[in-house]
């Protein structure tokens, strides 16, 4: 692997410990106390960059303290497995910025239940939500249903149908659970809806990963 944040997941995998660990120490102290509100200042960032238009001037100010901020996170970053991004399970979305933030309501073996936002920054066009976008928060949630359910697994292939326009700055709630297994074979499906109003609904086959398998 190559870049600037390249090495990790071979190191992973020599350990034997599959594509996604299990073993991942759950704390929430890793990135410091007030680490979820860096990372909801990143998508008020995000959500910002989206919707301005600046004057040459404010842009080469923003641009010179972005780098400097940039330079300061440069000396502190670490492997995919303890960056507090994406494994501090105490954060909306796990403090993966990618994400909309989402939070569950339910979850266990047969399904989760979780609300979630767009935002600014997850606009398509005329208000609504990109369709990547909601083909990734399903991905996600549908991820962790079949994790719960059966442990490690990555996405074989995910069906969306897009039913009507997902509104963005909306509270919304999307349902994944399991519908069958065969073997290491999970078929999940999802549903996403504003109120009584469905938005997307999917279908999935998650692959339980064997032992080391990347
Ligand atoms: C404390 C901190 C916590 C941290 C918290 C972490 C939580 C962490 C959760 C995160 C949640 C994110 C969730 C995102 C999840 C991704 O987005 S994963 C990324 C996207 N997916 C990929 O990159 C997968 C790429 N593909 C692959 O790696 C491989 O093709 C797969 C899917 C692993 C399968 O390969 P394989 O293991 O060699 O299995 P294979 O023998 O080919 O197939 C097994 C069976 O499935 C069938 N199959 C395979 N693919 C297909 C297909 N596309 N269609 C139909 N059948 C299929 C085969 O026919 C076979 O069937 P049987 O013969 O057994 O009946």
């Amino acid at each position: 692997m190559t870049g600037e944040f390249g090495g990790a997941l071979p190191a992973a995998v020599e350990e034997g410990v599959g594509g996604f660990r299990t073993t991942i120490e759950n704390t929430t102290e890793r990135g410091g106390v007030n680490y979820g509100e860096f990372i909801e200042e990143v998508r008020t960032f995000m959500d910002r960059a989206r919707a301005a238009c600046p004057t040459t001037e404010l842009n080469d100010d923003i641009l010179s303290r972005l780098r400097a901020i940039n330079d300061l996170l440069k000396g502190v970053t670490i492997d995919e497995w303890y960056a507090p991004s994406g494994t501090r399970t105490d954060l909306p979305a796990r403090g993966n910025i990618m994400l909309p933030p989402y939070t569950f309501l339910d979850q266990g073996a047969d399904g989760v239940v979780a609300t979630l936002r767009f935002r600014r920054f997850h606009l398509g066009g005329n208000s609504a939500v990109h369709g990547g976008y909601v083909g990734l928060a399903v991905d996600e949630v549908m991820g962790l249903a079949a994790g719960l359910a059966r442990g490690i697994t990555r996405t074989a292939y995910l069906t969306i149908n897009y039913r009507s326009v997902t509104p963005l700055d909306t509270d919304l709630e999307l349902k994944a659970w399991v519908d069958r297994t065969e073997g290491r074979k999970t078929f999940l499906r999802a549903t996403l809806s504003d109120g009584d109003r469905v938005c997307a609904d999917a279908e999935a086959l998650f692959i339980l990963l064997n032992p080391g398998q990347r």
